[in-house]
């Protein structure tokens, strides 16, 4: 079974549900900030917490919202994580109040780089695999080391053989 290709073991997540999960993620967050239960600014992690931050910002009606770029990853493989754009240092400072968002954690590599900058800030991802749930606050839905999460902005619909195929 180990010579399977990562995706082969996927979970496959539509717009429909990243909208219910980031919804969900939206709804355990709020009220959780250090100011009166308020968060000061939503910052998503370029470029696959964008969907999520947008969904938080919007449910929690917070209109700052700010983004980091970090690379991690060519297509499936891991490379060192690496800052390519900073958010304002002046709305940053330490992270108190903000929300970092994320759409998963996977090695915590990431998480690890942004929470090394901003050691105050709550990190939020919408899912997350064990070896990365020690750098994340608070998130919705784990999934298994060895699966690969597929975004519906990868994604397309497509044709596929029915079951009992021609042969
Ligand atoms: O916990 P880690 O092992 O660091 O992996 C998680 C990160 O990897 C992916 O981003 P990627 O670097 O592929 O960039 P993208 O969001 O632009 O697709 C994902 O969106 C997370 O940001
Ligand atoms: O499981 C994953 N899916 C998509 N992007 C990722 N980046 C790290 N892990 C993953
Ligand atoms: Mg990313």
């Amino acid at each position: 079974m180990n010579d399977r290709l990562p995706h082969e073991k996927g979970f496959h997540v539509s717009w429909d549900q990243i909208h219910r999960d980031g919804r969900a993620l939206a709804w355990r967050l709020d009220g959780l900030g250090p100011d009166n239960g308020a968060w000061r600014a939503v910052v998503g992690i370029t470029r696959g917490g964008l969907v999520p931050a947008m969904i938080v910002s919007r449910e929690l009606d917070i209109r700052t919202v700010d983004t980091i770029s970090v690379k991690s990853y060519n297509h499936q493989t891991q490379t060192a994580p690496h800052v390519i754009k900073a958010p304002q240092a002046e709305l940053m400072g330490d992270g108190t109040g903000i929300l970092v968002v994320d759409d998963l954690v996977d090695s915590g590599k990431t998480l690890e780089l942004v929470r090394k900058l901003y050691p105050k800030a709550h990190f939020a991802t919408v899912y997350a695999k064990p070896s990365g749930r020690p750098q994340v606050d608070t998130y919705i839905t784990e999934v298994s080391q060895d699966t690969w999460i597929f975004f519906p902005w990868d994604m397309a619909l497509q044709y596929v053989e029915p079951y009992r195929g021609k042969d």
